[in-house]
């Protein structure tokens, strides 16, 4: 009997027990059905009455930034998915729920334009710091279109052609100094020839040069021969960073913007300490390094604070001098690999190079002076054709479509506030304005081919530069590209003209890291002094 009650009792339990489980699976259910079910009815409502459903993309894309956030993470194969999916479905492509990627040349001058109308979207918003506990942006970030003139206004004309070449005997030093560390450590050196990583190299020109330029100091990645700090390792991190999470921007504020734990790119506390040293002795007039004779741009900043004291004051200065480090190192590094890469590639193509510079009577012993390589048209076809294959930036140069909408050459409409642009990595190989050829490395499209006349070459032209966006452009076109291009051309003259270079393995391709900022690596080359 006792036995009989005990199994009746367990038994009762059983059941209260499953009755109990079931009674909280449901309640769990219902908890996550109602949600997850609010948030698909909302997602299918937002896809179905979008009025971008029109324009063709991947599915997932026209639900969720998240296609691209992951397309993203595996780095070149970002921009050759966008180009494949360009020729699958034409040329205005819907990566996201909100955004279009087009690929119409002509468009340029409306989207970027002048007029201050299309304003750059929260794309941007994360390249920003937090000073005195808000989120501050710089010129390039901002989209505030009436703080970004105030920003510029001071200081945009000490990016004139004039008050570049000014500091030509300063970036005379750092050319001389990068020939002398490739001679010393590859070419003539105790252990004799040995083959170079040329695109490490050029970063630790570049980064040199930047620092030169605007604080009359190199960081010394030349002289010490790496990465020693780790900074250019650091800014690629940085740039990966801000080139995921702007697919989502929101992101950012639980991130690297998260008041509690920081879980953001490490910072350049390198760089950001000798810029903050040397804007301290500079303004102390403790500064060794500066020659008063030779302008850099911290001396133009500083001097952009007595014109514009209502907008300048020392943390502008420190932003403009960081800015002009992030914003040009990699980039030009990015631009000089290109042309070498490139031309090593095409021998026929180098050889012209190479008899067009040394026929230039530069001196042997000096660096190319700009005005000389300026005047080279081989090699300005060289430059462009490179900016165009493998321009810096690979991503939608995202803005919003102002009041009154866009009328697309198709005949569709795309509504105010939508996110739309173009990716320099598409438009440069655009088949209609370069030719069948477009994907292909060849800098005779530049020059005047045989039997074309003058205007028609003239004509040619034009379409060719009003489709090149490796810059940018309207009122947000790069502020710094006539010091990049004094940069690139002084330093491919001056190479080529002392000595013979060739590719370790010309077969060999280089691989591409990060999308905004299209990093290359693997470019070894061999070289040798010209007698
Ligand atoms: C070959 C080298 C360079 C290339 C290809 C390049 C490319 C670009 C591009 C495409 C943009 C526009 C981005 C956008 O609208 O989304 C831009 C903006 C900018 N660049 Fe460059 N850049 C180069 C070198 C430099 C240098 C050397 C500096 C300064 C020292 C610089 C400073 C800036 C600044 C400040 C902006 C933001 C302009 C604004 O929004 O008003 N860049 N650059």
């Amino acid at each position: 009997m006792e036995s009989l009650t005990g199994s009746l009792e367990a038994y009762l339990g059983a059941v209260r027990n499953v009755v109990v489980s079931v009674d909280l699976r449901s309640a769990i259910a219902a908890l996550l059905v109602v949600p997850i079910s609010s948030i698909l009815v909302w997602f299918t409502v937002a896809w179905l009455t979008s009025p971008l459903r029109q324009y063709p993309g991947p599915f997932f894309a026209a639900w969720t930034n998240l296609w691209r956030f992951f397309l993203i993470q595996t780095g070149e194969n970002y921009q050759l998915t966008i180009k494949k999916l360009h020729q699958k479905y034409g040329p205005v492509l819907r990566i996201g729920p909100n955004l279009l990627d087009i690929d119409y040349p002509e468009l340029i001058k409306t989207i970027y334009s002048t007029d201050g109308k299309w304003l750059k979207t929260e794309f941007y918003h994360n390249n920003s710091t937090i000073i005195d506990g808000k989120i501050t942006y710089h010129m390039f970030s901002t989209t505030d279109q009436v703080e970004h003139a105030r920003m510029k206004r001071p200081i945009a004309k000490y990016y004139s052609i004039g008050s570049v070449l000014a500091l030509e005997p300063t970036m005379d030093v750092v050319v001389n100094d990068f020939c002398k560390q490739l001679e010393k450590r590859f070419m003539t050196g105790p252990s004799g020839p040995k083959e170079c990583d040329l695109g490490e190299w050029i970063a630790y020109y570049t980064w040199d040069f930047l620092a030169s330029v605007t604080f009359s100091r190199p960081f010394g990645y030349l002289q010490k021969g790496h990465d020693f700090d780790r900074s250019i390792q650091t800014a690629d991190k940085t740039l990966d960073y801000f080139m995921a999470v702007s697919q989502m921007p929101w992101l950012d504020y639980w991130l690297d913007k998260n008041p509690v734990v920081r879980v953001g790119p490490p910072n350049l506390v390198h760089v950001t300490r000798v810029a903050f040293e040397s804007l301290v002795s500079r303004l102390q007039g403790k500064d060794a390094n500066f020659d008063a004779k030779k302008p850099d741009y911290l001396q133009y900043f500083i001097e952009s604070k007595e014109t514009h004291p209502d907008l300048v004051n020392d943390t502008t200065v420190m932003g403009y001098i960081m800015i002009n480090l992030i914003a040009g190192a990699d980039t030009t590094a990015i631009t000089i690999r290109s042309v070498f890469y490139y031309c090593l590639r095409n021998p026929a193509v180098y050889r012209k190079l190479e008899a067009e510079v040394l026929a230039a009577g530069i001196d042997l012993e000096k660096p190319a002076p700009y005005g000389v390589s300026r005047q080279l048209p081989y090699l300005d076809a060289v430059i462009r054709e490179a900016l165009r294959l493998h321009p810096v930036t690979a991503a939608t140069m995202e803005r919003y479509v102002p009041e009154g909408g866009l009328v697309l050459p198709d005949g569709s409409v795309v509504p105010a506030g939508t996110a739309i642009g173009m990716n320099s990595y598409i438009v440069g190989k655009n088949k209609g304005v370069y030719g069948e050829d477009a994907d292909e490395f060849r800098p005779e499209r530049w020059l005047r081919v045989d039997g074309e006349d003058s205007e028609a070459h003239r004509l040619r032209l034009q379409r060719m530069n009003a489709a090149d966006l490796s810059f940018g452009g309207g009122s947000r076109i790069c502020l710094g590209r006539l010091l990049a291009l004094c940069e690139v051309y002084k330093v491919v003259a001056t190479l080529v003209r002392r000595y013979e270079i060739e590719l370790v393995d010309p077969t060999k391709k280089w691989t591409i890291e990060g999308v905004w900022f299209a990093r290359q690596r693997g470019i070894l080359a061999n070289m040798k002094p010209r007698k």
